[in-house]
């Protein structure tokens, strides 16, 4: 099949009761530009784009129309822009639907199309994106009243198998996933029971949820009940933005096996639908969170901000895109870049106080537009001709045959059944569970065992029944393989822990006691990335020797795509964001304005959430694309900021006010070093306070030199003056403000 473009649909909700009633977001359809003033800008042609010349064009009149300027039509969203009153951006698209559009209406338009290229043996994948209580799962879900996505395409599938000869009906099985703190788990099996389920990927490189439960249907009936079942078991719970906001995000999904037969051939289509729910995007400071409430956001936060990064980074064709560093985009892999066909609808809420969000969902859509993906249809031949009893069987509960004889490296022979999925080519992939350790067996012996299986079935059973009993008997032997695998892992991990302690000891009675963990040989094992910072310091604190573990584990199970942003604390991940925001902003000042784009996407991904950094990168991309200069908008004066120079002389390093490196400073100059080469921008240390790090090397004290916290004895340094900006709201999100210029060499040490 040709490469398809993941489609993007905007929807704009009414308002709720006692929202404010403004036009900052507006519906145009076929709006004439005439209308829309010069200076307003096409989202289209840039992804994002800000037009920064204000001097264009004329304010907005009261219903965002301004007058005089150009020809054509728009039709799409428009945004004031928050900063700048006089501009519009405008996000084209071709299916948009204000307030008052129907859920019938976009299920008719922009869904429904997307059956047929399902019961063609397509995945297709159907996912709402917003801002917490945008609407996302009104699309979805809907009300009983006024059904949504969801039911209306299980509905429109029954129509269509009613319709259908019955030889050729769709059978219809459903899986319903939620994922919950980057979790998983089985929506169709009751809360209690159900366990956390492992994501794992097959050679062929598809992602599958290991042991989730599949349920066949029959009819609309039969989903309702399942459906209803399932979503009150979705966790949600009460914001101030919505008494019901989803905690998790939802993937419901349908898998579609038909078969056709025309003349003497018969064909199997597999197709699919994924129906995602996601979770909203929040900010805090709106939705009043409480600290669970806090976890769950900040887990929704990520994950959806990794979905940002895989989405920039399949546009910018780079070679590693971070699916596996959230579960969601690891399970939405197969529609973002992969073989599935793709409709993203975007939620947007009305009003200014929803004006900023709106602006990221919308930058976030445009950039989804430009993904390629290259749909697989999943079909296969069949002789001879099944019997019609075969055909009209009922469904069965199946398992993801194609993942499962995978997993056992099947290779299909004459005479054996063909794999229902088109086999790609095996993709490098991560060294699996155990280090190494491949859940699967040779395939000779494999193939024997589906040989055998095949052998031990009953005459007379339909062609689905064969295949039904297969795929259990696969399943319940990989369960039982992967077992055994577990437990040997398990013993030899016991064995390795054995021989360390055994060796422990020796090292114990032959060295003093401080030698027993040696830094060196831990060094040796930690990402490339980590070790520079740990070398820095002997004595790692507790939080970080957990994260340390985290790591190691996760390196054993073979995932060599840790990030330096996971395993930062929050306050690490400011400060390394701030570093960049500092670095890009000499860039900027100096015309490099892509180097200076590249810092502060550097920096979102320490600090997704911050909204001034998004703004400056919408900008500046605007700029890039455009080959315009950049300006940012003039510095707000700060209120509070004060400087104090403190004197530091004679002093203990131990005491209060000694001038130690802490942690934090280490991984903000790591990073600072790393990207330049040598000390520039500010370092920011504990305590809010800055210090310029355009100072000559031999000027800073290395960590080598410095005294070592918690050493006996009073260590004297280098009695000098530091004056230090300080200001206590430089911790606040609002320091993130990519209008901060670098102070020049702020500190002035005297001798
Ligand atoms: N098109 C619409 N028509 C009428 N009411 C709507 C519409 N869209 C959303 N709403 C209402 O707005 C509120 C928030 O919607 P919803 O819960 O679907 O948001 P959400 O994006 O799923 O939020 P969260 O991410 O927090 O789960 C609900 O009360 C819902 O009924």
């Amino acid at each position: 099949m040709a490469a398809s473009k993941v489609k993007i649909v905007a929807r704009l909700r009414p308002r709720l009761p006692g929202e404010a009633s403004d036009d900052a977001i507006r519906v145009c359809h076929s709006e004439p530009t005439a209308v829309l003033a010069e200076s307003s800008v096409n989202l289209s042609r840039a992804n994002t784009t800000v037009n920064n010349s204000s001097s264009l064009g004329s304010a907005a009149d009261s219903s965002g129309n301004r007058s005089g300027m150009g020809g054509g039509s728009f039709t799409g969203i428009a945004v004031n822009n928050p900063r700048d009153v006089t501009q519009v951006f405008r996000f084209p698209f071709t299916s948009c639907y204000d307030a008052d559009a129907t859920q019938q209406s976009i299920f008719e338009t922009d869904v429904l199309p997307l059956i047929d290229v399902a019961l063609g043996g397509v995945t297709v994948t159907i996912f709402a994106y917003g801002v917490t209580s945008s609407g996302k799962t009104h699309t979805m879900q809907g009300t009983p009243k006024d059904p949504g996505v969801i039911p209306r395409v299980v509905e429109a599938l029954f129509a269509k198998n009613a319709a259908s000869d019955s030889a050729e009906a769709a059978q219809v099985t459903v899986s319903y996933i939620e994922i919950y703190k980057d979790d998983v788990y089985d929506l169709l099996v009751a809360r209690e029971n159900a366990p956390k389920l492992p994501v794992r990927e097959n050679d062929n490189g598809m992602v599958f949820v290991a042991g989730l439960v599949s349920s066949p249907i029959t009819s609309v009936t039969d989903f309702q009940t399942l459906y209803d079942t399932a979503t009150a078991r979705r966790s949600v719970g009460a914001t101030l933005l919505n008494r019901a906001s989803s905690r998790s995000h939802a993937v419901l999904t349908l898998n579609i096996r038909r078969v056709t037969t025309e003349g003497d051939r018969t064909t199997v289509r597999e197709g699919k639908i994924n129906l995602v729910d996601l979770a909203g995007s929040e900010n805090n400071k709106l939705t009043g969170n409480d600290p669970s409430r806090m976890a769950e956001s900040s887990a929704i936060n990520k994950s959806l901000s990794v979905l940002g990064q895989v989405v920039h980074a399949l546009n910018i064709g780079a070679t590693r895109i971070p699916y596996r560093n959230a579960k969601l985009t690891r399970i939405l892999q197969d529609a973002l870049g992969g073989r599935s066909v793709g409709l993203l609808i975007c939620n947007l809420a009305p009003g200014t106080k929803f004006r900023q969000d709106t602006l990221n969902t919308l930058n976030f859509a445009v950039r989804t537009k430009n993904i390629e993906n290259r749909p697989v249809v999943n079909e296969r031949d069949i002789r001879p001709p099944p019997t019609a009893a075969a055909s009209a069987a009922p469904a069965l509960p199946r398992i993801d045959l194609a993942a499962t004889s995978q997993a056992l490296a099947l290779k299909p022979r004459p005479g054996m059944r063909p794999s229902l999925v088109p086999r790609a080519a095996p993709r490098p992939s991560g060294l699996g569970i155990g280090g190494g350790h491949r859940m699967s067996v040779v395939g000779t012996e494999a193939a024997a065992f589906v040989q055998r299986e095949k052998e031990k079935v009953p005459p007379g059973l339909s062609e689905a029944e064969i295949d039904a009993r297969i795929s259990r008997a696969v399943e319940a032997e990989v369960a039982r393989r992967m077992e055994e695998k577990e437990k040997e892992m398990a013993a030899e991990r016991e064995k390795e822990r054995e021989r360390e302690r055994e060796a422990g000891s020796s090292r114990h009675r032959t060295k003093s006691p401080r030698h027993e963990r040696s830094p060196k040989s831990k060094e040796r094992e930690l990402p490339p990335g980590l070790s520079p910072l740990l070398k820095r310091n002997k004595d790692l604190e507790d939080g970080l020797q957990v994260k340390l573990q985290e790591l190691e584990r996760r390196l054993e199970r073979g995932n060599r795509e840790v990030a330096l942003p996971d395993v930062l604390s929050p306050v690490s991940k400011k400060k390394a964001g701030r570093a960049y925001v500092a670095l890009a902003r000499t860039h900027s000042d100096r015309g490099d304005l892509q180097a200076a784009l590249d810092l502060y996407r550097q920096a979102e991904t320490y600090v997704p959430d911050n909204i001034k950094l998004k703004e400056r990168i919408i900008e500046i991309e605007w700029a890039v694309k455009n080959g315009k200069s950049f300006k940012p908008s003039p510095k707000k004066a700060k209120k509070g900021k004060e400087r104090r120079e403190k004197r530091v002389e004679d002093m203990d390093v131990d005491g209060p006010a000694a001038h130690v490196m802490s942690d934090d400073q280490m991984e903000v100059d790591e990073v600072a070093t790393s990207l330049t080469g040598r000390l520039a921008g500010h370092e920011l240390t504990n305590t809010g306070s800055k210090r310029s790090l355009l100072v000559d090397d031999d000027e800073m004290e290395t960590p080598a030199k410095r005294p070592k916290r918690g050493e006996a004895g009073a260590k004297k340094i280098k009695k000098r003056v530091v004056t230090i900006e300080s200001d206590e709201e430089e911790e606040e999100e609002e320091d993130f403000d990519p209008d901060v210029a670098p102070r020049k060499n702020r500190r002035r040490v005297a001798a």
